[in-house]
């Protein structure tokens, strides 16, 4: 995918959000987009979305399969967590939401009407639905706000595996959520800027390595170790000894 001289501005005689952006996806990049408010990363992403066009510049090759997930997601509509979920489901060609919902905890929510989530309930419901498809390009616009522990350790993972299968993936993200993950790409927006940044932040314990045992049931043993391995742990089997 790639951006092409991309400017954009809301109004005609008004500022331009994004100036001039140049800059290429390859499929597997997991890219990390921070900048500070009002710097543009949420018009940024709706742009890759294909939710707005560019007021100049060109953006080719985007992936046939999208999922957004909006910083905010549209709680005012009528129908409870399932019948949502079933009709973006159809809408998507029969996508199967319920292992997702499953990942992400949510079973308590089925049956809420979306008028009555919370902010960080209603932003699951915004990542099931970016999810469901596989999409190629999935873009997630402040992923980590509002969201529990569990859910904030495993949506890296699931960034890794999107990744993994040749998807794109970008995340605006002031938390560094995603940094763990090996070859994370760095875009930072300033002043309609979009620069990109070789720079890795340094580890948090450069040079100290902890080792740990887990015991983990057989039949998990393999999802496990993937697990660990997309987030950049090094994992392997120890034959047991006793
Ligand atoms: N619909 C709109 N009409 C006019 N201006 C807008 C609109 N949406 C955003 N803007 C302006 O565009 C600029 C960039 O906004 P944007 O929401 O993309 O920033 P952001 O980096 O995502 O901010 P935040 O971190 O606060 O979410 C801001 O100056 C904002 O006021």
């Amino acid at each position: 995918m790639q951006l092409s001289k991309v400017s954009f501005r809301y109004r005609r005689r008004g500022p331009s959000v994004i100036q001039d952006a140049d800059v290429r996806l390859a499929p597997g990049d997991v890219i990390e987009l921070t900048g500070v408010n009002g710097a543009g990363k949420s018009t940024l992403l709706r742009l890759l979305a294909g939710l707005a066009r560019p007021t100049t510049g060109t953006i080719a090759g985007r992936p046939e399969v999208v999922g957004f997930a909006p910083d905010r997601f549209p709680t005012a509509q009528p129908f409870t967590v399932t019948a949502y979920l079933r009709h973006m489901a159809r809408v998507r060609g029969g996508a199967r939401w319920e292992p997702w919902a499953e990942r992400l905890t949510m079973d308590h929510l089925l049956d809420v009407p979306l008028g009555e989530l919370s902010k960080g309930s209603a932003h699951k419901v915004g990542l099931v639905q970016a999810l469901m498809a596989e999409p190629g390009l999935l873009i997630l616009d402040e992923p980590f706000a509002g969201l529990d522990a569990d859910t904030r350790e495993t949506l890296p993972s699931i960034a890794a595996e999107v990744a993994a299968r040749g998807g794109i993936v970008i995340a605006s993200d002031h938390q560094g959520g995603l940094r763990l993950l090996p070859a994370v790409r760095h875009w930072s927006l300033v002043d309609g800027h979009l620069k990109e940044s070789t720079a890795t932040p340094p580890p948090e314990h450069p040079s100290e390595d902890a080792v740990v045992a887990v015991t983990v049931p057989a039949g998990e043993l393999d999802r496990f170790l993937a697990r660990m391995r997309a987030e950049g742990y090094r994992a392997r089997e120890i034959e047991e000894t006793r």
